[in-house]
């Protein structure tokens, strides 16, 4: 029975992509800054020391993140063979945001320019927001600039809950987000609004990768949180992914976290709502026990760039890789003949770079499964040209036509 399961490691990127000067992310190194910092004992807190993946290591890593960055991250001593194929890709795609990543991940590199807001105040042209005030029924906006998503809400979220205006703002990506507080605003009435600001974008032409709602609690800047109903409202990708064809097929898509969301919920049969890596970890679990042949289970671990990359919390980061690392085992054991496991991100978010964006980097493409017979020589399959090459494996061990981009490596 062939199944794929796609593990995404969201932002986990394994050194600064060979475009990264276009993007002024020459240096940055998602996992070699963060094994950096353990080594040096910056990042002990909740952790101690040097930075601990021992099964990650015995799947590739440390050996692929040479390859990609030309340094071995500190603490990675493991020679090999590899337990894997193990290698690093090359981003086609112009964008280094979340859609890019996933939908060239799945065969579809996005070849255009998504459309950014330009970093001033007011960022947004003011007759879309004029008309997204009219027709929400809103008092006005708040923000209307580039921010980081907790820094905005603990300096704006006060005057929110006093106006009923919601914080509308932006950052690197091509992205528009809306904050709201969940009971003073109310969800549905956010996601009502997320909807129409969607539904505005593309009449106004403008081709902004996603929409998200971000609701949060809390009554105080000390203590507004973002909670676990965010949801993101996409465009559809611009030609059927593996997804689809699996779907086309007759096969199962199971979505695990905001996979479906981000990929504007096509190409998927199975929807698994879960939020925070542990929850997601279980949920890929269950689904692996349960899915039948010529499934692709999919989840997105949000966390590691949501939680941490943002943030620029380093430990949290480390912390969060190594109860990544530890769950592994449970996955190994749970895997059945036939499975075929793709561990990839979809960008970097190095959380020692200046800012709070993501970074153009190199991905880490790790396969493995139980019967996957690995080449005497090892299982090194280099530096791959576009993320595609995982779909179109994916295409090639689930007997589905070929995607447009990308070539199998296995
Ligand atoms: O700062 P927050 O709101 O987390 O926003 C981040 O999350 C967005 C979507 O992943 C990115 O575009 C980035 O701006
Ligand atoms: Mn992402
Ligand atoms: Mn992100």
């Amino acid at each position: 029975m062939a199944r794929a399961i796609i593990l995404m490691l969201d932002s986990f990127g394994v050194g600064a992509a060979a475009d990264a000067e276009e993007f002024g992310d020459v240096g940055a190194n998602t996992f070699g800054h963060i094994a950096d910092a353990c080594a040096r004992g910056d990042a002990d807190i909740g952790r101690k020391g040097p930075l601990h993946l021992p099964n990650l290591e015995r799947l590739g890593l440390g050996l692929l993140a040479e390859a990609s960055s030309g340094k071995r991250p500190p603490g990675f001593h493991f020679n090999g063979p590899a337990e894997a194929l193990y290698g690093f890709a090359q981003e086609l795609s112009r964008g280094k945001d979340t859609p890019s990543g996933h939908w060239e991940i799945a065969g579809v590199p996005v070849l255009f320019d998504w459309h950014y807001f330009p970093n001033r105040v007011p960022t947004f042209p003011t007759d879309f927001i004029a008309e997204l005030v009219e027709k929400g029924n809103l008092p006005g906006i708040l923000g209307d600039c580039h921010a980081s998503g907790t820094e905005i809400i603990a300096r704006l979220g006060a005057e929110h809950m006093q106006t009923g205006k919601p914080i509308v703002y932006t950052s690197a990506d091509s992205v528009l987000q809306i904050a709201a507080h969940e009971e003073s605003f109310g969800l549905d009435r956010l996601l009502k609004l997320s909807e129409l600001a969607r539904e505005l974008l593309d009449q106004h032409g403008l081709r902004v990768g996603r929409v998200i709602a971000r609701p949060f609690v809390g009554d105080h800047a000390d203590n507004f949180k973002r909670t676990g109903n965010r949801r993101d409202y996409s465009v559809l990708p611009p030609a059927p992914t593996v997804l689809d064809k699996l779907v086309a097929a007759g096969g199962e898509v199971i979505s695990i976290g905001k996979i479906a969301d981000i990929y504007a919920h096509q190409g998927i049969t199975q929807k698994v709502k879960a939020s925070g890596n542990d929850a997601i970890f279980d949920a890929t679990l269950d689904a692996i026990r349960t899915a039948p042949a010529q499934s692709v289970i999919f989840p997105n671990f949000v966390d590691f760039d949501m939680e941490y990359g943002h943030r620029r919390d380093v430990a949290g980061y480390a912390r969060a890789l190594e109860a990544f690392d530890r769950r592994l085992p449970e996955l190994f054991a749970a895997l059945q003949p036939g499975d075929r496991v793709f561990m990839a991100a979809d960008h970097g978010c190095d959380p020692t770079w200046p800012g709070t964006d993501h970074t153009r980097e190199y991905i880490p493409v790790i396969c493995f499964g139980p019967d996957l017979k690995l080449p005497a020589a090892g299982g090194f399959i280099g530096r791959r040209d576009t993320f595609a090459d995982i779909g179109q494996s994916i295409a090639t061990h689930l007997g589905l036509p070929a995607t447009d981009y990308g070539s199998s490596f296995l």
